[in-house]
Formats: C-alpha cells, structure tokens, sequence
C-alpha cells in the first residue's frame, strides 16, 4: 500500500486548546477523499499541518514518506488549494495562470486553457475585480491543471453556482480517470460531492469519527419508517442514531449494517426502509453527545 500522508498520533495545539488530538490515519495514492466535519472540526489545521504552513505539537507527520516542513521535494508535489486565497493586487488571471505554470511540474497549458474557457473566466481581468465565484474558479482551474500528485481542495467553491460546481466535479472525475492523482476534498456539501469519494475521513471535535471506504459508510445505516408502535418494536434494542415522528408513523435510523433476518422481519411488519447518506451519517452522528458518540464509533 502506497502511503501518500501518515498521521501518527498527530496533533495540534493552541494554548492549551487542542484543536487536533492524537490523530492517527493514512491516505493512500490514487484515491479521493473527503475530509469532513463540522466548523471547528480540525480539517483545515490537518490540512495546514500536510502541507507543512503549521508544525505540529505533538505526533509525527510524514507526507510523501518525509517530513514537510522546509521539505522543497515534498511540497512541489502539493497543490492546495484554499477558500481565501490571496493574490497580488496587479495581477490578471493570465499571471496567475502563468505563474503557476513556473510552479507545479506537472502544469498543463492546453488543460488550463480549456477549463478557462469552461469557467469562462476572462484571460485579462484583475483577479481582484473578479466575482466571488469567479474567484473560485480560478483556485478550481488551479488545483486540476496542476496535476499535482496530492491536490487538496479546502472549500474550493465559495460563491460557485450550480452549474460552475458541476463542471468542476465533472472535470475532476474525467482527468481523474486519465490522471490518477490523490486528492483530499474538504466541503460542507456532501452531497453534492459524495458519488466522487472514494473514501471518507471525519474528524469531530479535533479526532477522527470515521475513517472508512465511501461505499461501506453507505451501508452503515439504514433509516426504516412504518407505524409508530411497529417501529418501537423493531428498533427496541438497536443502535438509534436519529429518530423523527409524525403523526402515528416514526423513522428511526439504526447504525448497523441490514443483515437478511432483520430485513425479513421488518418487511413482516410492512415497514418500508432507505438509504442513508453519508451527509446524513454524519449530521446524526456529530449531533450527539460525547459519551454516545464514543459508542457508536
Ligand atoms: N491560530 C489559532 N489559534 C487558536 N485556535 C485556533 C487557531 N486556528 C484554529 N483554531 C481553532 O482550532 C479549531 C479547528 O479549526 P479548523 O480551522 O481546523 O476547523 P475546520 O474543521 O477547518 O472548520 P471549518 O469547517 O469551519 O473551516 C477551531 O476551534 C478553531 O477555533
């Protein structure tokens, strides 16, 4: 297994606020993950720490089996591309584009120019007269014609519209494909972006609550809904993450995978079931309590 990040008891403090605690994890090449968690999770100082713009206080970090700090062969190999990135007042988008040219070995041209034109963003504009989304375009464009072998997306979308974030999770599935590369995803819009994780890594309250393939998250839980009384029945004993009523029916979600006999038995009593999604995994999960949590996870 080809190891591009290896946490080891990693960890981050502030004062005495740890902001990531003992975190132990991998990525691994050529996949694409997601790094999820509430605001204030931790998944910005993790990824400050792989790209070597904050030291860790405790554990140790390698990327690219070295460690990143100072680390020129490391780094050249990262492309990360951040919300609030800041770019000299002067320039247009053509200089930001040429410039990160010069920077990233990999760098496609053509590629470039092509996204350019699907993101029509205008070759001589100031990129501080840019619109917000317009702005996030240029980070998009970045981070794929880099070609990076570790391209990190932090929030890559503020201000994009729907079709602009499409064409950025469709371009990254095609040259994906042609151009296996890891990247590590960081969003709140799981949804949206959940059919491109291959694996899924979340991180609550500053340790890790699920670090698994995106397809096994999916079959994690399950919600199933009937008849309030039915449902008291089936549930009594199981791992409820979530529950909703409404009028005489209620929808429980149980953290277990649907083996064949419980499947059987809720069908008996006419209860109707669906998927969860690893957007929802992960609201009910980090909406519980500390002590719950540690159980479930
Ligand atoms: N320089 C700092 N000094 C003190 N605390 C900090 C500092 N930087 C981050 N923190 C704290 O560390 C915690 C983790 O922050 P971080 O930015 O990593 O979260 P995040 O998961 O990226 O959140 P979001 O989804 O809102 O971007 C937060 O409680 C934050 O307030």
């Amino acid at each position: 297994m080809n190891k591009v990040v290896e946490a080891k008891g990693l960890t981050k403090s502030y004062g005495s606020f740890t902001a990531v605690d003992n975190v132990d994890f991998s990525i691994e090449a050529n996949k694409i993950y997601g790094l999820l968690g509430r605001n204030g999770a931790g998944k910005t100082t993790i990824m400050h720490m792989i790209t070597a713009q904050l030291f860790e206080t405790g554990g140790e970090l390698l990327v690219f089996g070295e460690k990143p700090y100072e680390n020129d062969k490391v780094l050249r190999q990262i492309c990360f591309i951040k919300e609030s990135q800041k770019y000299p007042d002067t320039f247009r988008v053509v200089d930001v584009l040429e410039t990160a040219a010069l920077l990233f070995p990999n760098w496609d041209r053509a590629y470039a120019e092509r996204l350019r034109g699907d993101f029509n963003l205008p070759l001589k504009r100031r990129v501080k007269k840019l619109s917000r989304g317009m702005l996030s375009s240029v980070g998009i464009i970045i981070g794929l014609a880099s070609r990076a072998p570790l391209t990190i997306f932090d929030e890559p979308y503020l201000g994009l519209d729907a079709v602009a974030r499409n064409i950025f999770y469709e371009r990254l599935m095609e040259d994906y494909t042609e151009h296996p590369r890891t990247v590590i995803l960081s969003t709140h819009l799981i949804d949206e972006v959940s059919r491109l994780l291959e694996h899924v890594i979340v991180i609550d309250k500053g340790r890790i609550l699920l670090d698994d393939e995106a397809d096994a998250l999916r079959g994690r839980a399950y919600t199933v809904t009937g008849p309030t009384a039915k449902i008291d029945a089936y549930a009594a004993g199981k791992r409820v993450i979530h529950q909703e009523s409404l009028g005489g029916s209620r929808a429980v979600t149980v953290y277990e995978a649907l083996g064949a006999t419980d499947q059987r038995r809720a069908e008996e009593l006419g209860l109707h079931f669906s998927p969860v999604t690893i957007q929802q995994l992960l609201v009910y999960l980090t909406n519980r309590g500390p002590e719950t949590k540690e159980a479930f996870a």
